[in-house]
């Protein structure tokens, strides 16, 4: 266990490139759940301080937009120089505030940087297009910005979840009202910090902390034009109808119930691999985690002893020590759930081949479950259907490709799937069959701000990358000029005259 203590501080929402006094005296606090230590006593906003943020930001927004492109540019560059130089005390923030193992929370700074940088080159690239429609008149489309952008989020990788969204809302000309998800706020205030040391007008990015009433009080905002959520689907239904009032943007990525399809003729070794690391990475935190494993029943013992063999090896515990593996769960409330779903596993039938505890002896103020494997799974249990959102995989058998794409299909989900065969023919075929927005094929988890990735079904709709992300935080208009005074107006010709 973390040897490091700290004395709680007080974290002030960040509104108008400053921490502000919030007019909600409330607070909440940030909890590290590998030890129970109380971090911070977090403001907890409400509607008043989300319009205050939204009021500076649409300010802040007008003043971006009226700087050439370069000067924009250079704000994101030295803002991505930032988040790397820091990426050790941001990762650190994270691992303390919701157990993501520090070894891959440093990793997420690293990224997000490259991410920044990405987007720091779109944007002199938000163009529109001349349309040769009348002859004597000019038609031309602009994009620009939506003005303000709402950016709600998860718990589940701060620092990425962080960057992914608000990097592409700036480089599109937008400001950003930032609500973190309250069990994990820390690294949210700090980001926003580094952005205005970068040289980015004061409220250009503001943060405001508290939970689903401050999240509603950004979705609902009459200022703000577009909504980028992550989360659940029952959240994400209700900022979709919040922000249906207003006719605001949104892009939403929800849930998930990854299915990982092996093939009798895979690489079996690598997709063994990237079964376990697919679902206990993170501890299984993860939208896209490939938590329902369907195995070719010809290959199906030799690949669930790989598999239990090697989850032996996973080690828990400290987040914080370089050589775990897996930390623990982000909140009481997500290590609940998942040791709910832990009894329900064996309610309905299912065979723990291996983990199913959640180690109180050995870590007893941490909020640890061992990754699970469980077997015997039938497509109707709840374990094969529902989001856990925790280190348990179930496994499933099918006999055939037809058979494996019903297998994966019958999900309300459809956000990615995991393919592992050497046959190109059944590559292609399954994944012209399997509904996901993202299909990986002898690869997992494999991202780029290039590259659409968003769900399908209940899994959302838009992408937070690539031209979903310039979709979701930009609008069209026309203009048609007419200059050649020999080209024809449309008007009543017998006006004029007696
Ligand atoms: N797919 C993904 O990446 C994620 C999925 N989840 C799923 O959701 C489950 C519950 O986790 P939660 O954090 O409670 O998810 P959630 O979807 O309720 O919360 C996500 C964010 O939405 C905010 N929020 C909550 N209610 C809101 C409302 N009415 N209007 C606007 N914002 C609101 C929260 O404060 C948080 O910032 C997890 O167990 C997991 O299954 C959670 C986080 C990420
Ligand atoms: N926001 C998508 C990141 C998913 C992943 O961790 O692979």
């Amino acid at each position: 266990m973390s040897t490091h203590s700290v004395t709680p501080v007080r974290e002030l929402p960040f509104i108008g490139g400053a921490p502000r006094e919030p007019h909600s005296s409330a607070t909440f606090e940030a909890v590290n759940p590998a030890n129970g230590e109380i971090l911070a006593h977090v403001a907890d906003c409400d509607a008043v301080d989300v319009d205050r943020a939204v009021s500076v930001a649409g300010a802040a927004q007008r003043e971006w937009m009226s700087w050439d492109a370069g000067r924009r540019i250079a704000v994101l560059l030295r803002w991505a120089d930032a988040v790397e130089q820091q990426r050790a005390e941001l990762g650190e923030t994270d691992t303390r505030n919701m157990g993501r193992v520090l070894r891959e929370a440093l990793g997420d700074g690293a990224a997000s940087a490259r991410m920044i940088r990405y987007w720091a080159g779109q944007v002199d690239r938000m163009t529109g297009h001349q349309v040769p429609a009348n002859s004597g008149h000019l038609s031309y489309t602009t994009r620009e910005p939506l003005g303000v952008i709402g950016v709600i989020m998860p718990w589940n990788g701060p620092v990425g979840s962080f960057c992914s969204r608000v990097a592409p809302a700036i480089a599109c000309g937008n400001a950003a009202v930032v609500k973190p998800s309250e069990m994990s706020p820390l690294s949210a205030l700090r980001l926003a910090a580094l952005l205005s040391e970068a040289g980015a007008p004061e409220g250009l990015v503001n943060v405001v902390t508290g939970g689903g009433v401050t999240g509603a009080a950004v979705a609902e905002h009459p200022g703000i034009g577009g909504v980028t959520f992550t989360g659940s689907v029952p959240t994400g239904r209700r900022i979709a109808h919040a922000a249906a009032e207003t006719f605001k943007k949104t892009v939403l990525e929800l849930g998930g119930k990854s299915p990982n399809i092996v093939f009798e003729d895979a690489d079996l070794d690598a997709a063994g691999r990237g079964a376990l690391w697919g679902v206990f990475n993170n501890a299984g935190q993860v939208c896209v985690a490939g938590t329902r494993l369907l195995v070719q029943r010809s290959i199906a013992p030799e690949f669930i002893e790989q598999l239990r063999r090697r989850a032996a090896r996973i080690r828990v515990g400290d987040p914080m020590d370089p050589k775990t593996h897996m930390g623990p769960l982000a909140s009481q409330q997500q290590f609940e759930r998942v040791s709910n779903y832990l009894r329900i596993a064996r309610d309905e039938g299912a065979r723990v081949l291996s983990g199913g505890g959640t180690p109180k002896d050995t870590h007893p103020e941490g909020l640890f479950v061992e990754p699970t494997v469980l077997t015997e799974v039938s497509q109707s249990m709840r374990v094969a259907r529902e989001e856990i959102f925790g280190p348990i995989l179930s496994v499933l058998v099918f006999d055939d490709e037809d058979e494996a794409v019903a297998l994966a299909n019958d999900v309300e989900y459809g956000l990615s799937a995991n393919i592992w065969t050497r046959d190109l023919g059944r590559m292609h075929r399954m994944a012209g069959l399997v509904q996901a927005g993202t299909i990986w094929g002898n690869t997992m988890r494999l991202h780029h701000p290039g590259l659409w990735f968003g769900g399908i079904k209940a899994s959302g709709q838009g992408s937070a990358y690539a031209e979903g992300a310039i979709e979701g935080s930009t609008r069209v208009r026309r203009v048609t000029i007419r200059f050649d005074e020999a080209a024809p107006t449309p008007a009543w010709g017998d006006l004029d005259g007696d």
